[in-house]
Parts: C-alpha cells; sequence; structure tokens
C-alpha cells in the first residue's frame, strides 16, 4: 500500500464547517459526575430486580429529572475543543456515542495518540452485551469505526467511513479491560486505509479495517 498524501499536523476547525465548538472550561465538572452517574444507571435498570413500587418510584424521579434537564439543551454536533502540547487543538464529537464526553450511552472509551495511531482502552459493562455474557458484534463493530476514524484523524485526515470490514477473532468480553489500537496503513488521493484491533490480556478478539475518505474543508 503506497501513501500518497503527507499526513498534515493542523486538523481542520469544525467551525469552518458550521459546527458549534465548546472548550473543556465550558463543561461543568457537575456534568462528567451526572454523565457518569448516569451511565451506572443505565446498567442498573437493565439488571434491576426492584419490586414494582421501586420501579415505579424511579422512573417517576427519572422523568421529572428528563424535563428539568431538557430545559436548556446543547445543539446537536457541537465538537469539543481540546487543546494539544504543541498548540494546536483536538477536536471530538461531544456526544459520540463511542466516546462522547457528555454521552452517558459511551462505556466511556477513553483514546491517545501513539507513535504510529491511536490507542483506546475501555471496558464494557452488561449494557453492550450481545449473546449472552459477550459484546454485541455491532458494538465491537463501533468501537473498531471509531478507532480507525480517529487514527485517520490523528493522521490530519478527517473523514468519514466509506467502508468497513470487521473480523471477530474471539468472543469480546464484558466487564474485563480491552485495548484498541488503529493506525493508517495507506493513502490514496482522497481514500485513507486503516487497521485496528481489539485485545483482551493481549489476545486479539477483533480487528477491522476501514476505508476512510477524507473531507475536504468547505470553500
Ligand atoms: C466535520 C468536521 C470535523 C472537523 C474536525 C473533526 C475531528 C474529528 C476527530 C475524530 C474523528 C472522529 C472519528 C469518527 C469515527 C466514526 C466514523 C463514522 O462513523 S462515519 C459515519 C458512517 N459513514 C458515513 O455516513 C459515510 C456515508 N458515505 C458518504 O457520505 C460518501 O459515500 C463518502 C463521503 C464516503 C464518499 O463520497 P464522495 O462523493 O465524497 O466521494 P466519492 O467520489 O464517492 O469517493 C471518493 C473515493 O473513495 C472511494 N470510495 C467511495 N466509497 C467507497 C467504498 N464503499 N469502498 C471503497 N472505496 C470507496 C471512491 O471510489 C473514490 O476513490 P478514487 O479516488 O476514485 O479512487
Amino acid at each position: 500500500m503506497s501513501v500518497d498524501a503527507a499526513p498534515v499536523s493542523e486538523l481542520p476547525d469544525p467551525r469552518d464547517f458550521g459546527l458549534p465548538v465548546v472548550t473543556e472550561d465550558d463543561l461543568p465538572d457537575e456534568l462528567g459526575t451526572l454523565v457518569a452517574r448516569v451511565h451506572d444507571l443505565v446498567d442498573a435498570v437493565a439488571h434491576t430486580e426492584a419490586g414494582s413500587a421501586e420501579l415505579a418510584q424511579a422512573s417517576a424521579t427519572v422523568h421529572e429529572l428528563t424535563e428539568r434537564l431538557n430545559v436548556k439543551r446543547r445543539d446537536i454536533g457541537a465538537m469539543l475543543e481540546r487543546p494539544r502540547s504543541d498548540g494546536g487543538a483536538d477536536y471530538e464529537t461531544l456526544t459520540n456515542v463511542v466516546s462522547g464526553r457528555s454521552n452517558p450511552a459511551a462505556p466511556p472509551l477513553v483514546l491517545e495518540h501513539t507513535d504510529d495511531g491511536v490507542r483506546a482502552r475501555v471496558t464494557l459493562n452488561g449494557t453492550y452485551q450481545g449473546p449472552p455474557g459477550l459484546a454485541h458484534g455491532g458494538w465491537v463493530a463501533a468501537m473498531l469505526d471509531q478507532v480507525l476514524g480517529s487514527a485517520s484523524a490523528a493522521a490530519g485526515m478527517v473523514g468519514l467511513t466509506a467502508n468497513l470490514d470487521v473480523n471477530y477473532r474471539n468472543p469480546t468480553p464484558l466487564n474485563a479491560p480491552l485495548e484498541l489500537t488503529a493506525r493508517v496503513t495507506g493513502t490514496e488521493r482522497r481514500k485513507v486505509f486503516v487497521s485496528a484491533e481489539i485485545r483482551h490480556n493481549g489476545e486479539v478478539t477483533a480487528e477491522g479495517t476501514a476505508v476512510m475518505v477524507r473531507l475536504d474543508v468547505p470553500g
């Protein structure tokens, strides 16, 4: 595979795509705490064997909370800007379902840049279940898609997934630490070829490759 596009260090600015941008200073610490607690709440709801009186009271409380939080809603598509040590900025979709900082549905998957791409660590609770006791294959694909896209973005090439291939080598366990790694393997015009794996205890559970098509800044 050849590489015919030199990676750039500057990511496109989401503002140039008309997207709202927030900084970490705009996000109260209490939002992070709420997100983590609601994440745990979803797991509790999925697995509770509480009685009907307890369930009725819980649903009334949750309904009231939902109405209170909906009074002031953020625009969809908001991007979080994080300063990098080299003076540039990283961007992530605030409510991204796999890794979004404000999304309680996200596991959450914590990403970092490596010398050749990105690495992420995640532990999936029982709400990501497909087969009994195992991670859902669609979610495995979603996590691979995320790190594949992030590897492309980390190399300065933000794009959309045009094609995703997944091979499930071993069952992906729940409630166990997983490591995901991804890197760019080549480029051809706007196409960015990327490759990723999920490992548990060093053993590959799934691997994926994707073709990302690089987005050009409007104008
Ligand atoms: C927005 C601002 C952001 C600013 C900064 C942000 C930082 C972000 C940070 C972190 C990254 C986040 C990470 C996200 C991770 C998750 C990723 C996803 O879930 S993406 C959602 C699912 N994917 C879609 O919804 C795409 C739907 N498809 C499309 O929109 C189009 O088909 C698109 C854009 C992919 C291509 O359309 P065309 O019209 O632009 O381009 P054409 O001319 O068709 O193709 C260009 C080249 O790609 C090949 N191509 C197209 N489709 C292909 C395919 N399915 N397989 C292989 N090659 C394909 C073509 O053959 C062509 O190649 P040739 O240059 O001629 O050789």
